[in-house]
């Protein structure tokens, strides 16, 4: 008999993440401003998901609502079949910031553990993750270095660790390489795409990136602002393998001139 615990009805089948109508407006002193309009969006288990248009379009909101740092104003938006609320106490998810926000005075390994220290995770248990996590991106062997020690790709490579340690099936991923150089960002957007194949997690990555989106991803979300929506998405039709000269190919090409027409779309609202 499976020593596998049986999934709860329906979770095998629940999306990842399943936004239906979503909206969401912060009330400031300039009166109210919707960054969420009627965002209707279907994420399935194992998707790499990017969120792509211009600024204040509402990506890092949506990222933030699934997070439940943010809550909707109406509609439903939920994480493996339960409330954003509810798949955060279930640890549903990592999070990764544009800044890789690491304490400088610890270790990349003490700051990789700092999450399972928290979540009561045994000394060894701690130990053994971070080692897989650090090889996972590979930083192996650079665990007992400070942050200032590594580049900025290898600082971002550490806080993904981080994000990875704990082992939640979803990446949620804010402009990781906003800040980097175009070299070190075509390396660690391939390196990305092999962990995304070898742990199968779903991935929703913010980019400002029309290659960076069409390179990585199975699904491109193109939103638009004021008020923040989804113009277009686009399921894409290239293969899960993927070298970085893919981006010469014509399908490459023409999902990018897709994308870039959906922002444009956007912008004649304006
Ligand atoms: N806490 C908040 N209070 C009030 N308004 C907010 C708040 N957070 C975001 N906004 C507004 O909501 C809109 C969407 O912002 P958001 O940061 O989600 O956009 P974005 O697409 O991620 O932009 P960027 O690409 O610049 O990061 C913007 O008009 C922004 O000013």
């Amino acid at each position: 008999m499976s020593q596998t615990a049986k999934p709860a009805p329906g979770q095998q089948t629940a999306p990842a993440i399943e936004a239906r109508g979503v909206n969401l407006v912060f009330q400031t002193n300039d009166g109210p401003v919707q960054a969420l309009k009627d965002v209707n969006l279907t994420i399935n288990q194992g998707d790499f998901v990017s969120f792509i248009g211009p600024s204040g379009c509402g990506k890092t909101t949506f990222l933030r609502a699934i997070a439940a740092l943010e809550h909707p104003t109406s509609g439903t938006l939920t994480v493996n079949g339960m409330t954003p609320d509810e798949a955060r106490r279930k640890r549903a998810y990592g999070y990764v910031f544009q800044a890789a926000g690491l304490y400088p005075w610890r270790t990349i390994a003490k700051n990789i553990s700092l999450p399972l220290e928290i979540m009561g995770f045994s000394k060894d248990e701690q130990e053994e993750r971070t080692q897989r996590v650090l090889d996972l991106v590979d930083l192996k062997g650079f665990g007992q270095k400070f942050p200032w020690q590594l580049s900025g790709g290898m600082q971002q490579r550490a806080s993904i660790a981080r994000a990875l340690a704990f082992d939640a099936d979803i990446l949620l991923m804010d402009e990781p390489f906003g800040a980097l150089d175009e070299i070190v960002r075509d390396r660690l957007n391939e390196e990305l795409l092999n962990l995304w194949a070898r742990t199968g997690k779903t991935i929703g990555f913010v980019t400002h990136s029309i290659p960076e989106a069409v390179y990585l991803s199975t699904k491109i979300v193109v939103m638009s602002p004021r008020p923040g929506r989804i113009t277009d998405v686009i399921d894409s039709p290239l293969p899960k393998h993927r070298p970085l000269d893919i981006r010469d190919t014509p399908e490459f090409i023409e999902i990018a001139h897709r994308v870039r027409e959906g922002l444009r779309a956007g912008h004649a609202h304006d």
